[in-house]
This record gives C-alpha cells, sequence and structure tokens, in this order.
C-alpha cells in the first residue's frame, strides 16, 4: 500500500504501533521500541504521534516539534515517526486502528503501550472493540505492573492473556490477544523531561 505521507507495508509484514504524546520522546519510548521488535518479533514500529490524547487536558507542544525530535532521536530504520492520526484525521485510537486495517489489508498490527497505559485502558473510548480488532502488547514500566494486572481490562481480558513465553507469537494471534512482558525499565518520562528533571 503506497498513499502520500503513509508508511508502506506489504501484507504479511507485522508492525507494531505505538501512540503517544511524544512531548518530547525519549529513552523510555526507545527502550520500550526495541524490547517490541526482539520479543514481539515485529518487521517495523511506527509512531504515532498523536494529534492530543483525548484523556489529557493540556496541549502538547506543536506536532512538527514532536516529530522533529523523534527523528533525530531514533537511529533505526524499522522503526517510523507518523502523523498518520492527523492525515487520516482520527484521535480516538479505535477509529485509528479500524482505518489502518482499512488501508494495509493484510498487515499484522500490534498495539503496543507501556503498563502505565494498561491501568487506564478500560476508560479508552470503545476499547474492547480495539482489544477485539488487534493483539496488544504491554510493556513493562516502572510503578504500574502491579496495578496494570489488577486493572479493569486485564481482568476482563484474562482469558486472552499469554504467557510471556509465547510473546513472539503475538502478532499472529487472533484478537482479543495480549500479553505483559518485563524488560529492563526505564525511569523516563515526557512530564520529567518537561520539568527539566
Ligand atoms: N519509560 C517508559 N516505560 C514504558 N513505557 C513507556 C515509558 N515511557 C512511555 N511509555 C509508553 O509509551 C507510550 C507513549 O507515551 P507518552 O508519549 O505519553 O510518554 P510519557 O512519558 O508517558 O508522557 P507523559 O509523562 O507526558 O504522560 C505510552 O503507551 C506509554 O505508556
Ligand atoms: O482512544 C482513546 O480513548 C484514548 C485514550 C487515551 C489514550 N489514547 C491513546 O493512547 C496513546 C498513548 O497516549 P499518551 O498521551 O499516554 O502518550 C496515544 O496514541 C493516545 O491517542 C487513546
Amino acid at each position: 500500500m503506497i498513499r502520500a505521507g503513509l508508511p508502506v507495508a506489504v501484507p504479511g509484514m507485522r508492525v507494531g504501533l505505538l501512540g503517544g504524546s511524544f512531548d518530547p520522546a525519549h529513552e523510555g519510548h526507545l527502550a520500550i521500541t526495541q524490547a517490541a521488535m526482539r520479543r514481539f518479533r515485529l518487521d517495523r514500529v511506527w509512531w504515532l504521534v498523536s494529534p492530543g490524547n483525548p484523556l489529557k487536558a493540556r496541549g502538547p507542544a506543536p506536532m512538527p516539534e514532536r516529530i522533529a525530535h523523534a527523528r533525530r532521536l531514533l537511529d533505526d530504520p524499522r522503526v517510523v515517526v507518523t502523523d498518520i492520526e492527523r492525515r487520516l484525521g482520527t484521535r480516538m485510537t479505535a477509529d485509528t486502528i479500524a482505518a489502518l486495517r482499512r488501508l494495509y489489508p493484510g498487515v499484522r498490527f500490534v498495539w503496543l503501550m507501556g503498563s502505565d497505559n494498561l491501568v487506564q485502558f478500560h476508560r479508552w473510548d470503545r476499547w474492547k472493540r480495539i482489544a477485539a480488532a488487534v493483539p496488544i502488547g504491554v510493556l513493562a514500566r516502572p510503578g504500574s505492573q502491579t496495578a496494570a494486572r489488577h486493572s479493569v481490562a486485564a481482568q476482563a481480558m484474562a482469558q486472552a492473556r499469554l504467557p510471556q513465553e509465547q510473546a513472539g507469537t503475538l502478532a499472529l494471534r487472533r484478537p482479543p490477544a495480549w500479553v505483559l512482558v518485563n524488560l529492563p525499565m526505564s525511569p523516563q518520562s515526557s512530564t520529567a523531561l518537561r520539568a527539566g528533571r
């Protein structure tokens, strides 16, 4: 599939989707991206730089600034920084995923998130539809693993959880399917960077 301004992917390719504000991008994003590629056997990871998280009151820095910084930080041609949500006009993840599945038939998408996001995943718009549409790879983030394991979404999706040893099959699983993997964790956050810490 080739459409101006959108990343290229061919059927069968395994593509991880890391949505985020990236305000700014940091070592934590790099660490989970590398871990996701390795553990979930992904061919690519797309950083979906969000026009604005629907649950965050504060508006982020301008998109071109966030994208330029993310690209400067990256040194891996398998990772693509994209403003695809702005181009598609989607803001809710459920809509973004539906649009991507239409645009890229046969591509194996996996939604990626830090474990802090699993804690509040049940508050996302149509979260069950997201879980029914794509496998989900959750990456441990300091301070949130226990809450993530006991979260509303984790409990509701308990039957669909894979053991870590099967993480490599995630992209080929019929959703709902999810796994929480441990990794050498990064304490970095955009909030801390914005505060100059
Ligand atoms: N250090 C980290 N470890 C694990 N996951 C992370 C880490 N930093 C960010 N993530 C994950 O990356 C995705 C995008 O995160 P985001 O761009 O909001 O960064 P953030 O550091 O969480 O920002 P903020 O501090 O502004 O909330 C989310 O799924 C988040 O859980
Ligand atoms: O769709 C939703 O309701 C929704 C609610 C909260 C967060 N998200 C998405 O989750 C991703 C991580 O957001 P953030 O701001 O924590 O980086 C990003 O792609 C957001 O658009 C999506």
